[in-house]
């Protein structure tokens, strides 16, 4: 690296002999103005990366430079998006998160096509059964669990066999919900599924730590995606709209990007410390009380 780094010139004040490649790369951005790859030559599997925040991470993931399998239920959607971006770096694979075979099978397909699995992002979820519990519908239930926390569960049980066995000190990452740390903000299923996510990834941290594996995961407040799309039969400006009126933070308007953004961060070395960690994505929304707020100070 050293040798590299002399032959073009970087200058010396800002890189010591101990600099890892990250600040190396930020310092070669830097001194030559160009984009800082931030998942240069890392290898991440995305699921439910056909649609709304899971494509978008797919975008992001590819512009800093990471190959990805991009994997989903929906084939048609999943390829349009991977022709879209245009680039061999990213490929589509067919996988059904509440099928272990077909998560180990999706595993197996990334590390053979790129040799190895640096970041997982087990994204895929629903909203599931909108029945108040009065009417609980347990096979709606079920289904619910099956995905949003069976399914995490096989992504992270196969992707970090495949980091252990190549000694990778991989990053992996959940998307849970506001829904995982309130009542309220979800149907009873889908609430009682995030919660169970956060449980999980803090089980996981635990465990996979001794392996130099970070596991963490992401709240986002409502995002017009498809699924809230769906949820509220709402059109996306709308979604977004409604979003901004009840939200905390004022004069931004929460894109796929944000959540992506914070992905991306977690993915990457800059939070290389950083793990067993619920980030929200919410503009403060699950630490204020509203109801009170509006009453004593406004
Ligand atoms: N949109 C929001 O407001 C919001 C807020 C908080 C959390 N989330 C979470 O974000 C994640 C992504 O949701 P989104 O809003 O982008 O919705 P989305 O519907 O646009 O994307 C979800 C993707 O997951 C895929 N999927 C569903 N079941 C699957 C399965 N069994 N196996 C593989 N893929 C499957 C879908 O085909 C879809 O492409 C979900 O976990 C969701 O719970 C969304």
């Amino acid at each position: 690296m050293w040798k590299y780094y002399q032959q073009i010139q970087v200058p010396f004040r800002i890189l010591r002999r101990s600099s890892t490649e990250q600040e190396f790369h930020l310092c070669l951005s830097q001194a030559y103005d160009f984009p800082f790859l931030r998942l240069e030559g890392k290898v991440a599997l995305i699921t439910g990366a056909a649609s709304g925040i899971g494509e978008e991470a797919v975008r992001l993931f590819a512009e800093n430079g990471a190959f990805v399998v991009a994997a989903d239920i929906q084939d048609e959607l999943g390829h349009r998006v991977v022709a879209s971006i245009g680039t061999d770096q990213v490929c589509y694979h067919h996988c059904d998160v509440r099928d272990e075979k077909q998560v180990e099978e999706t595993v197996c397909y990334t590390v053979k096509k790129y040799g190895k699995l640096d970041i997982l992002f087990s994204n895929a979820g629903i909203i599931g059964t909108l029945t108040g519990i009065l009417e609980l519908d347990i096979s709606g239930f079920d289904n619910t669990m099956a995905t949003n926390v069976c399914g995490v569960a096989a992504t992270i049980k196969h992707a970090a066999r495949a980091m252990v066995a190549r000694n990778t000190r991989g990053s992996i990452i959940c998307t849970t919900s506001v829904s995982s740390s309130l009542g309220g903000t979800g149907p009873h299923a889908y609430t009682a599924s995030k919660h169970a996510l956060v449980g999980l990834v803090r089980a996981a941290c635990s465990e996979l730590g001794a392996h130099g594996i970070r596991v963490n995961c992401i709240s986002p407040f409502g995002v017009a995606t498809p699924l809230s799309c769906a949820v509220y039969n709402m059109q996306p400006e709308e979604v977004e709209a409604t979003s901004y009126k009840v939200g905390n933070l004022k004069g931004i308007v929460l894109k796929t990007r944000h959540i992506a953004e914070a992905a991306l961060f977690l993915a990457s070395d800059e939070s290389t410390y950083i793990s067993g960690h619920n980030l929200t994505v919410d503009g403060g929304f699950s630490v204020v009380n509203h109801s009170f707020s509006a009453i004593s100070m406004h």
